[in-house]
């Protein structure tokens, strides 16, 4: 009985699945990352704030391994010290990243993009040639549910909306079963519906990965936030829950004091 107590407790907590700890990253004498920890749990949806130049985006970099930190740790699910991975295996742990701009195959279809994003050999003439096993075209329906674009399956990728080519390259990340998932900006440029599904789907999501986005629409922010982490020039301002990150008074100061981000926080804060 105590043993069942202690697996249930197990089962309960949840995994750190990326630990930051003073990173700093210098281009030359420049601090763009300065001194700053971010801690990102299993199942979490974690909003990366900040005003233009925070170092948001070279934070992603940092993780993905395309930039090298100068100082600091940085652990992947608790044991890979993700400072001695090439981006290649930084990417085969399980670390997926989605950039602003859609990036699929333009003239595949939607099924094809997914096809071929669960490929190892990712060269196309043996993509079309190797047929996909049951499981595999299972995984694929599954996917298209889930980013709802199983009535465009045999559409050219090209043919899609700017959101439904977002909603493409997500699930083609996804395809390669992230543990972590990185999104830039994913509703920029969308519709209101389109932004809404987006965030429904984060909401999916988070079901099978953690989520980290970075995101400027604090409206988008609040309405789909559990945690959130302010950047400022290079440093942990404050995290939290939206509501605390919302009412610090350096957070305000820091988006207040900036022409053309005031609008944003004040809309959440009011
Ligand atoms: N390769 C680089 N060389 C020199 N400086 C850089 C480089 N990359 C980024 N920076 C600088 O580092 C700082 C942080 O940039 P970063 O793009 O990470 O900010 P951000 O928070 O993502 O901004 P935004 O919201 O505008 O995308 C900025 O001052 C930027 O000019």
């Amino acid at each position: 009985m105590q043993m069942k107590n202690e697996q249930s407790t197990k089962k309960a907590k949840k995994r750190t699945i990326l630990q930051a700890e003073h990173t700093s990253v210098a281009f030359g004498g420049f601090y763009a990352i300065n001194d700053f920890s971010i801690e990102i749990m299993e199942g979490e949806l974690h909003f990366l704030i900040g005003p233009n130049g925070a170092g948001k985006t070279t934070f992603l970099d940092v993780v993905c391994g395309k930039t090298k930190q100068s100082q600091g740790t940085l652990m992947f699910k608790e044991k890979h010290d993700l400072t001695k991975l090439k981006e290649f295996e930084i990417v085969r742990e399980g670390i997926g990243r989605k950039f602003q701009a859609p990036s699929v195959f333009p003239n595949l279809t939607v099924w094809e993009n997914l096809e071929l994003s669960m490929k190892q050999d990712k060269r196309l003439f043996s993509i079309l040639k190797a047929k996909s096993t049951k499981e595999e075209r299972a995984q694929i329906t599954e996917m298209l549910e889930l980013i709802g674009l199983l009535p465009h399956k045999d559409e050219m990728a090209r043919l899609l909306s700017h959101g439904q080519k977002q909603w493409l390259e997500i699930g083609m990340v996804m395809m390669q079963k992230p543990d972590l998932l990185m999104l830039d900006e994913p509703i920029a440029g969308m519709t209101e519906e389109e932004e809404e599904k987006t965030g429904e789907l984060l909401l999916k999501l988070k079901e099978q990965c953690a989520i980290i986005v970075v995101e400027h629409d604090m409206e988008f922010v609040r309405k789909y936030s559990e945690k959130v982490t302010v950047m400022h020039e290079g440093q942990l301002l404050c995290d939290g829950p939206m509501e605390i990150v919302q009412a610090n008074e350096r957070v305000m100061e820091v988006y207040l004091g900036r022409k053309g981000e005031a609008k944003d926080v004040a809309t959440t804060t009011a």
